[in-house]
């Protein structure tokens, strides 16, 4: 992929750092160095189950919106309930697997509905993790962006703002779903990057440019010897594809 080519990104600061770590205090001191005009910060599974939502207040406290990925996958009484919590929470995005199904998703979106501001409702579609002999092996024999594509468009279906996605499917998915779905690509790795365990990746100005809305970036930040080095080197890679 051509990453010189521009792509109109229409919000300003288009990462999300991913504050994945085992205890408050590497990630607030993280967060102290990070500036909430320049990113968003992501928590997910680990932090929230280490520290609850007193976590996510802490960050909203410090200026941050906050991108709550729990990822909800349940019967739709317990989702719809569960995203009725995360928005009393005052989180700007949550998420929840479409694979879940139509009346699930459905039940996650009616129970925004009576928020004032509710935070934009993703469905999590072929995790970035997986390619496709992994699809494979659990019954699925769809290539990564045909299943990514047929979720995403049940996502749009039942009234989700957008989907999570690896930035492959992304030029993909904004071609047949149009500008204003959001799309949310984690697996983004620097050149100088290693994969770790993700296996569809892009770089972060490819992602754009193939039309990913937002970046999702963790390890090549957080686990970098300086962070907020990594953090601008990223930065300059993508002023290219901001809208001006
Ligand atoms: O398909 C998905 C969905 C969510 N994630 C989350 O994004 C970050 C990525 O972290 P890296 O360290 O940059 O790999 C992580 O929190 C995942 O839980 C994803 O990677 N893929």
């Amino acid at each position: 992929m051509n990453s010189a080519k521009t792509s109109i990104v229409t919000d300003p600061k288009p990462i999300i750092v991913a504050l994945d770590f085992p205890s408050a205090a590497p990630a607030f001191a993280l967060a102290e160095r990070l500036d909430p005009a320049r990113c968003r910060l992501k928590v997910g599974k680990e932090l929230f189950t280490r520290l609850g939502p007193a976590c996510v207040e802490h960050l909203q406290r410090s200026g941050f919106e906050v991108f709550l990925d729990l990822k909800f996958h349940d019967i739709p009484n317990t989702v719809a309930a569960a995203c009725a919590a995360a928005a009393d929470l005052g989180v700007w995005m949550l998420n929840v697997h479409v694979s879940g199904g139509r009346a699930m998703l459905e039940a996650a979106r009616a129970a925004l509905a009576g928020y004032a501001q509710p935070p934009l409702l993703i469905g999590v579609t072929v995790l970035t993790s997986l390619a496709s002999s992994d699809l494979a092996e659990i019954g699925c024999p769809d290539e990564p962006e045909a299943r990514v594509l047929a979720l995403a468009r049940l996502a749009r279906d039942a009234g989700l703002d957008g989907v999570v996605c690896s930035p492959r499917e992304a030029a993909k998915l904004r071609a047949e779903l149009g500008r204003e779905f959001t799309l949310i690509t984690p697996g983004v790795r620097p050149l100088d990057s290693t994969a770790d365990d993700q296996r569809r990746t892009l770089t972060p100005a490819e992602a754009l440019a193939a039309g990913a809305d937002y970046l999702v970036i963790g390890r090549p930040i957080t686990r970098a010897p300086d962070p907020l080095l990594a953090l601008a080197a990223i930065e300059r890679s993508i002023t290219h594809c901001l809208e001006s």
